[in-house]
């Protein structure tokens, strides 16, 4: 893919977890020669070229060199993904981005040709959720940057999930087969491993296991 076809979008990474099944700080994990936050950043960068924002934990911000990097913080601790999804949109939207890509720091495998075919799908709808390996992918899909604000009102109301926010959406659910129509994705990730996050050190550990050396 060339720089000038690069989607207008910006990313959104969500970074601001506990980590309690992973006992350690997931953005933290070696992955490459860097952290796994590293290494999803430098997918995003090859896919969007938009700003990338990183949502930390409320307090803590996240320290990254990157220069279109823009750490945020959620407003309030321990919220859950909602509140992170919430935060970032509207840090997209306060850089003029209209649309985002918005994933989980927690997954390696993750391929600028899935973020290009979920922001490709997006249309004319709030929301673009591909549904994979039986779950909906909330933390891998694509989001009109005004949902900030909505998705801010429904936490002020209570809300938690992201659910709650696709209740009160346009949402352009996406299958397997839809994405993969996408003949790059096709080619690169047909088992749509993208989503294929990591919450333990099994999981960690079997996806170093396969990883190619570098
Ligand atoms: N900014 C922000 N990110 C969050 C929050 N909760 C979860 N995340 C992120 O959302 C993604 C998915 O989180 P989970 O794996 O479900 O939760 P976790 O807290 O990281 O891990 P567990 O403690 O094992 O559940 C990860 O990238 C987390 O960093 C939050 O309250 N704020």
């Amino acid at each position: 893919m060339s720089q000038t076809t690069l989607p207008a979008a910006a990313a959104v990474v969500l970074a601001g977890g506990r980590s309690r099944r992973m006992g350690t700080d997931k953005a933290l994990l070696r992955w490459g020669d860097g952290s796994l936050l590293e290494h999803v950043l430098g997918v995003l960068g090859t896919a969007v070229c938009g700003p990338l924002v990183v949502v930390g934990a409320a307090g803590s911000p996240r320290a990254v060199d990157h220069p279109r990097v823009i750490p945020v913080t959620d407003d309030a601790p321990g919220l859950g993904p909602l509140q992170g999804i919430a935060t970032g949109l509207r840090a997209a939207a306060a850089q003029d981005s209209a649309v985002a890509f918005v994933c989980s720091v927690d997954l390696p495998l993750l391929h600028p040709a899935y973020v290009g075919a979920v922001l490709a799908a997006l249309g004319d709808a709030e929301v673009a959720l591909p549904v994979l390996h039986g779950h909906r992918q909330p933390l891998a899909a694509a989001y009109r940057t005004a949902l900030g604000e909505r998705a801010t009102a429904l936490l002020d109301a209570g809300a938690r999930r992201p659910g709650d926010l696709f209740a009160a959406s346009t949402v352009r659910e996406l299958s397997a087969v839809d994405l993969l129509a996408d003949p790059a994705l096709r080619a690169v990730d047909p088992a749509l491993d993208a989503v294929r996050d990591v919450d333990t050190p099994e999981e960690y550990a079997a996806l170093v296991r396969g990883r190619p050396e570098s």
